[in-house]
């Protein structure tokens, strides 16, 4: 089939698709035969119908429905048709006897009034040849309606716009009235198909076997070259196809004849010995090199890598590439003689001179640009580098991660231009620092003017500082003491704003947060430390962890026990042990902090609020009322010799010691693991397994899978034996998070998990379940108070056995009924002998409420009626 463009992509599936999928047609095509019936209304009157190539069935659908019931309709394909109501279908080659013969065994003496022919062969080849092959069975078609039609009969045919195309018309008004070609809305543009409609069948006695014969009737046909005439047109389609080779062309006058191959080759030879050489690279696919000339034309200088790679396939060059074939040409021609340069030699060198001179300045222009778009790009990416490290510090800062000093340190503005001083030079502010001492002493104050001083001292100075390795060392445990005060602050602040954080931490039962409030209180001694250093945003927490740093610094001169001291410091503030704080030294305490975990409710701004002085005696009044309650509680629990102790320590810090056992090795984290291990094991027990990992194992157990001593050993990996000491506690928690063993979990476990889970999901919600204990709870109420008095009727003497009995079980039933023994409200309607009344109507008892005869709608409507008759008096 002739196709300029492709059925398939997105112009397959058009409304006609569409429609016929909502008709239940079986092919879009049966919109091209209604609409060729509604031009020319030829099945209306038909009785009989022949549908010849009518797989998969869209005609026969089509006609089976516009002709009128109990008309004979057959359909013949190559390919069987699926049953249709009414129609009667078999498979067969139309261009062979057998399927005349079906024919006539189907409608023994009957004609047909019209017969359809929608055929195509099998495409696939050249299109010469498919629209011949199209033809021809066109002619079969029609040699079968010739056949088979009745006198004054109806054949439609598509046939393929082609060189056929005339013959095949001048055939068919020989043996019709009427002859018209249409193309129906429905057929595509792109196709080359078109619908003959052959009305008023002459049915001529005899008819001469030639008409059906391609041979005679295409015997136009020529196997030569195209003829002169269309050589013209062709030429100029062919030029076309050089000078806008991406514009696709349509051969609507279908090809020439002859040209049956779509893929052309041609010798170079033949190209560059051409007249019309752009025609030529129009209409050859490929430029070979194969006679010993073009093969000797390869190895000369002109016949660039470009020019034979262009050759080797011209259907995908661009303008360019042809050009460049076109020069190629032109050269060999001169080379060859056969083309004679016109220009003089001199004429030729001045303007290779004058191109020159252009393309200097041209590249010189060009750099320019180039350099000029690098500076730009370059500019603009510095301003974007700077506005995310700005946006980045200040969203550190809202987290609260960065004290407003570090952001001098940080910051070196990328948007300033060149020359341009920055403020927050990152260089000046770490010599600035080194001149200092450090952080601590930047952060301090206590040299303000000591960028003097920096300049004073020199390179080496500075050096000399730093090369002290105690003095590094204390450095570096500083800077890590104010780390984790920034981390703690942030996580503090983390907790207070996200419920969910809150929820999780509560969830993992891990006091250590509370406690390490308590160092806080016990580090400070500062009385009301607390209050300030959430509203900073940690910066009181991170100058505390600095100060303790430096103490623990200071306190022990040697580096090891700067060292230990502080990673014990660091393990205690994390795990909230605060042994060497405030507790008792035998006693291990942990401190929990009464005033501040009501003050832990309120927000920071009520925090600040609350830190004024005019709240100072107010505090202090609260902490003890709250002091109070909790001592009268903890009394009961508390050892006396404890108490005292802890009496004490919360008249001075407002805290409230709760002693804990001795412990060695508190220090240990494995002990802290062995609590967690406690807590996990009693969270277990209590809520069951909650991971699918923890199912997993549970399971494997079960089955047999995996032994205890499995287990333990699978426990040893690269994750279980890893030193946490000395690590500071943000890096531990991600490690908490991310750096753990993949334990593998099967599905059964998942399924498992997820039936728990949904059972819990089921359970009623909290308020129902509170509503349910409440309904139990008065029930019981009732029982009891059912029972007291049965007990009381038990107990009185002037009453006969029987009557107790009769009374207890009324009273025991009263108590048992779960129903609510409404009283009863009776309704009288204020009319008749009610109308009017005061009080109680007669006859009458109990509980009752009066209402009007008329509904509230017609009280309402009746107002209204009123109000609008006194608008209309009034007016
Ligand atoms: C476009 S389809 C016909 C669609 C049909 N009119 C409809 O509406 O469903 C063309 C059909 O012609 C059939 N065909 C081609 N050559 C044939 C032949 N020699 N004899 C019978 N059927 C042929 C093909 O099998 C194909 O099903």
């Amino acid at each position: 089939m002739g196709k300029a463009q492709k059925k398939t992509g997105k112009g397959r599936l058009d409304k006609y698709y569409k429609l016929a999928k909502e008709q239940g047609y079986r092919a879009r095509s049966a919109f091209k035969l209604i609409q060729l019936n509604k031009k020319y209304s030829f099945l209306e009157s038909a009785r009989c119908c022949i549908d010849l190539c009518a797989a998969p069935g869209g005609w026969l659908q089509v006609a089976s429905k516009y002709m009128p019931v109990n008309s004979v309709i057959v359909g013949v394909d190559l390919v069987p048709i699926k049953p249709i109501p009414r129609v009667v279908t078999f498979a067969s080659d139309i261009t062979t006897p057998q399927c005349r013969n079906l024919i006539r065994n189907e409608l023994k003496d009957w004609k047909a009034d019209v017969v359809l022919h929608d055929g195509a062969p099998n495409v696939g080849t050249a299109w010469v040849q498919d629209a011949y092959s199209q033809s021809e069975l066109v002619l079969m078609s029609m040699k079968l309606a010739a056949e088979f039609l009745v006198k004054g009969g109806t054949f439609v045919t598509k046939v393929f716009r082609s060189a056929d195309y005339n013959n095949l018309i001048w055939v068919f008004k020989q043996l019709f009235g009427r002859v018209e070609a249409t193309k129906p809305p429905s057929s595509r543009i792109v196709s080359a198909e078109i619908f003959v409609v052959c009305r008023d069948f002459l049915a001529p006695k005899q008819i001469d076997p030639k008409f059906f014969d391609p041979k005679h009737v295409f015997k136009d046909l020529s196997t030569s070259l195209p003829a002169d005439d269309d050589k013209g047109t062709s030429s100029k389609n062919y030029q076309a196809n050089v000078f806008q080779p991406e514009k696709k062309r349509r051969n609507r006058d279908g090809y020439n004849d002859g040209d049956y191959i779509l893929f052309k080759k041609s010798g170079a030879a033949e190209f560059v010995r051409s007249q019309e050489p752009i025609a030529f690279l129009g209409s050859v696919n490929k430029i070979t090199f194969e006679t010993n000339e073009e093969k000797e034309w390869l190895m000369l200088d002109v016949t660039t890598p470009d020019v034979v790679a262009n050759c080797d396939d011209l259907k995908v060059l661009g303008k360019g590439d042809f050009k460049t074939l076109v020069k190629w040409r032109t050269a060999l021609r001169e080379e060859l003689g056969l083309e004679v340069k016109t220009k003089p030699t001199e004429e030729v060198t001045e303007i290779v001179e004058i191109v020159e001179e252009v393309d200097q300045e041209e590249e010189i222009q060009n750099e320019l640009e180039r350099l000029h778009a690098e500076a730009a790009a370059r500019t603009k990416r510095e301003r974007r580098r700077a506005n995310e490290i700005r946006t980045r510090t200040i969203q550190r800062m809202q987290l609260q991660m960065t004290a407003p000093l570090d952001i001098g340190l940080e910051q070196s503005d990328a948007a300033l231009r060149d020359g341009q001083e920055d403020i927050f030079d990152l260089n000046d502010a770490t010599k600035l620092l080194r001149s200092k001492g450090g952080i601590k002493g930047f952060v301090n104050g206590e040299d303000a003017d000591s960028e003097s001083n920096s300049e004073v001292l020199g390179e080496d100075e500075d050096n000399e500082l730093w090369d002290s390795e105690d003095e590094r060392d204390k450095k570096v445990t500083e800077l890590e003491a104010e780390l984790d005060g920034m981390y703690d602050a942030y996580r503090d602040r983390l907790r207070e704003l996200d419920a969910k954080y809150k929820v999780k931490e509560a969830r993992k039962n891990n006091k250590e947060r509370e406690e390490w409030q308590g160092i806080r209180q016990d580090d400070g001694d500062e009385g009301d430390s607390d209050e300030g250093s959430g509203d900073e945003g940690g910066y009181e927490r991170i100058e505390t962890a600095r100060a303790r740093a430096g103490e623990d610094s200071s306190s022990d001169e040697s580096d090891e026990e700067t060292e230990e001291g502080y990673n014990v410091g660091r393990l205690k503030r994390r795990r909230g042990e605060e042994s060497d704080f405030t507790a008792p030294e035998s006693k291990r305490a942990r401190t929990i902090v009464k005033l501040d975990e009501s003050k832990s409710h309120l927000s920071q701004v009520a925090k600040v609020w609350f830190s004024q002085t005019c709240f100072t005696g107010a505090e202090d009044d609260m902490a003890e009322s709250e002091d109070e309650d909790v001592m009268d509680e903890d009394k009961e629990l508390v050892p006396d010799d404890e108490r005292r102790d802890e009496v004490d320590s919360s008249d001075d810090n407002d805290f409230e010691v709760v002693p804990q056992d001795d412990d060695d090795d508190a220090d240990m984290w494995d002990v802290e693991n062995g609590n967690e291990d406690g807590i996990r094991q009693a969270q277990i027990q209590k809520q069951g397994l909650l991971s699918a990992e923890a199912v997993t194992i549970a399971q494997q157990l079960v089955n047999r899978e995996k032994t205890r001593t499995q287990l333990i050993n699978d426990g040893f990996n690269r994750y279980s034996l890893n030193a946490k000491d000395g690590l500071p506690s943000w890096f531990l928690d991600d490690e908490e998070k991310h750096y753990k063993a993949n334990i593998p979990v099967t599905k059964e476990a998942v399924a498992a998990l997820r039936a728990k889970m949904r059972a819990l999901d089921a359970r009623p919600i909290k308020k129902i379940a509170e509503a349910k204990a409440r309904k139990k709870f008065k029930a019981a109420q009732r029982l009891e108070k059912a029972m007291k008095k049965a007990e009381g009727v038990n107990a009185t003497a002037d009453m006969t056995e029987r009557e107790k009995a009769k009374q207890i079980e009324k009273l025991m039933q009263k108590g048992m009924s779960t129903k609510k023994q409404k009283k009863e409200v009776k309704v009288v309607v204020a009319k008749g002998a009610h109308k009017g009344l005061k009080g109680r109507p007669k006859g009458i008892k109990g509980r009752y409420v009066m209402v009007d005869s008329r509904m509230k709608k017609e009280v309402r409507a009746k107002k209204r009626q009123e109000k609008a008759s006194k608008k209309r008096k009034h007016a």
